[in-house]
């Protein structure tokens, strides 16, 4: 049974993601997985308040974070520290599909790359509500968005299912109210904040997996 503890902590903060956000990396600008996951936790809930339409999609979302943690928990532990410990321990160990699926279908590599692709559509999105303007459509805003970037990675089913939630998706103003962070100036302000946080982190996952062959993996 869900407790009033329990719901209070569903809320969402646009805050809280960002603060995660800044403190996922490190001085040598290392990703640090545990804030990552954290970041996309907040995100989730944020997802959740909208309405169970978009209960598929975070469905998706849990389940590859659920992934993450247990290799972040396991006996292994140390190896997932960071985006590039992880990257380095298990191409090191050969325990990722490099071409296609097989031994690995789950590994943290392929994992988090799912998660990073999905936050390019975030920053993309991120970026349009920020210059938005009174009437714009979050709807068109989170579909243009997605066809210029996660939409490349699915297949049709989940585009056509993906572009019927988004039609869905509440108005601008309450939308801007689900953030919790005050009026409109303070969330295009914050959204301002929020954008060079996620941007350096998404170009830092996307450098380290070019550098080492792992945009496609399968
Ligand atoms: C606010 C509107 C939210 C719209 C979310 C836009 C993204 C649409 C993604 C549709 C994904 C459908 C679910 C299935 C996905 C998987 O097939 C697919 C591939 O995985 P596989 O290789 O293991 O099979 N998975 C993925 O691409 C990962 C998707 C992860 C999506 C996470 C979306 C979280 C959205 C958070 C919204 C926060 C808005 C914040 C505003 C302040």
């Amino acid at each position: 049974m869900q407790t009033m503890a329990g719901s209070e902590d569903q809320k969402f903060s646009l805050q809280e993601v960002l603060d995660t956000f800044k403190l996922c990396l490190s001085e040598n600008k290392e990703v640090y997985l545990e804030q990552y996951v954290a970041g996309w936790r907040g995100l989730v809930k944020f997802l959740n308040s909208l309405g169970s339409v978009f209960g598929f999609i975070s469905k998706d979302a849990v389940s590859k974070i659920q992934i993450l943690v247990s290799y972040m928990k396991g006996e292994n532990a140390s190896h997932y520290a960071t985006v590039q410990s992880m990257v380095k321990y298990e191409l090191d160990n050969n325990l990722v599909d490099v071409n296609k699926k097989g031994s690995h279908p789950e590994s943290g590599c392929r994992t988090l790359l799912r998660l990073h692709r999905a936050l390019r559509w975030l920053e993309l999105f991120l970026d349009r509500l920020r210059t938005s303007t009174e009437d714009s459509k979050t709807s068109a805003l989170c579909a243009e968005a997605y066809n210029e970037s996660l939409a490349q990675h699915h297949p049709w089913m989940i585009r056509k299912a993906a572009g019927m939630a988004f039609l869905v998706l509440p108005g601008r103003q309450t939308f801007f109210e689900v953030m919790n962070v005050g009026p409109p100036e303070q969330v295009v302000a914050k959204l301002g904040e929020a954008l060079p946080l996620i941007s350096e982190v998404y170009q830092i996952t996307e450098d380290l997996y070019a550098q080492h062959n792992l945009l496609d993996l399968p």
